[in-house]
């Protein structure tokens, strides 16, 4: 059976200033499944991820062009049309970055706060959302007694699962992750890397990663990035 596709990048242009990064690049990716992005240093992957969710908009001197579609709630949507705003794009599109980012303040208001931006003011949902986000992200047995203390208090694995969280509670379709394990030890990238496996019923997930055996672990397909772009599929 053909998967369903959720994300079709078609002619997709990068540049910073005068500096080509991606050329041509034309891609679809499957939904509910893993694809890791790898290759070399400075080849590009970031800058792809970047141009999933529209976070490059904000460098200078960047310039895309190209078309992304992603199947959201049911219909493709080209993400970079007038009718879709950004705020709107990244509740769907969520990422989680390198190093674990928690806001200072405390693990619940961490969770919270995307709810809180997006104009959730109903404090029983805003809990459910929070526990449930938790759970998702297998953190809740190891914080449930202490969803009032400082995130930063968390170890750095238990901190990558906290924005997990965070970039799930909200319920997004497309998850992100830039090399999420590079700053974390064996143990806690081996917890994370079960996580995605189970993510992966709910979400259609893209990972930057340098490790090969996680690549192996985990991905259903490999995107190797060259020199201006994609080098290989498989
Ligand atoms: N804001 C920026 N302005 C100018 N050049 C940039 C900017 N961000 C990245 N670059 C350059 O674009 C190229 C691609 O960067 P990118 O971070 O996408 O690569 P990458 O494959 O993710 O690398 P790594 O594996 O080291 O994270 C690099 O040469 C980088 O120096």
């Amino acid at each position: 059976m053909t998967p369903d596709i959720k994300i079709r990048v078609a002619d997709l242009n990068f540049a910073y200033r005068d500096r080509t990064i991606l050329r041509d690049v034309s891609l679809e990716f499957a939904e509910n499944t893993i694809t890791a992005l790898t290759g070399s240093s400075g080849a590009g992957k970031s800058t792809f991820l970047m141009t999933l969710n529209r976070l490059w908009e904000n460098i200078s001197d960047a310039k895309m062009q190209g078309t992304v579609e992603i199947k959201l709630q049911d219909r493709f949507r080209d993400i970079y049309a007038a009718d879709l705003a950004v705020t709107e794009l990244r509740k769907m599109v969520a990422m989680v970055f390198q190093v674990p980012n928690p806001l200072p303040m405390s693990i619940r208001k961490n969770i919270a706060f995307p709810l809180k931006l997006s104009g959730e003011r109903n404090r029983e949902s805003v809990d459910q959302k929070i526990e449930q986000a938790l759970k998702m992200a297998n953190l809740w047995d190891e914080v449930k007694d202490r969803l009032n203390e400082d995130a930063r208090n968390l170890s750095g694995g238990q901190q990558q699962r906290l924005c997990i969280a965070r970039a799930l509670v909200l319920e997004p379709e497309v998850l992100l992750l830039d090399e999420p394990t590079s700053s974390l030890d064996q143990a806690s990238t081996a917890v994370i890397e079960e996580l995605l496996l189970k993510l992966k019923d709910r979400l259609t997930i893209l990972i930057v990663s340098h490790h090969p055996e996680q690549v192996d672990r985990i991905a259903d397909k490999i995107i190797q990035f060259g020199d201006s772009g994609i080098v290989s599929t498989g």
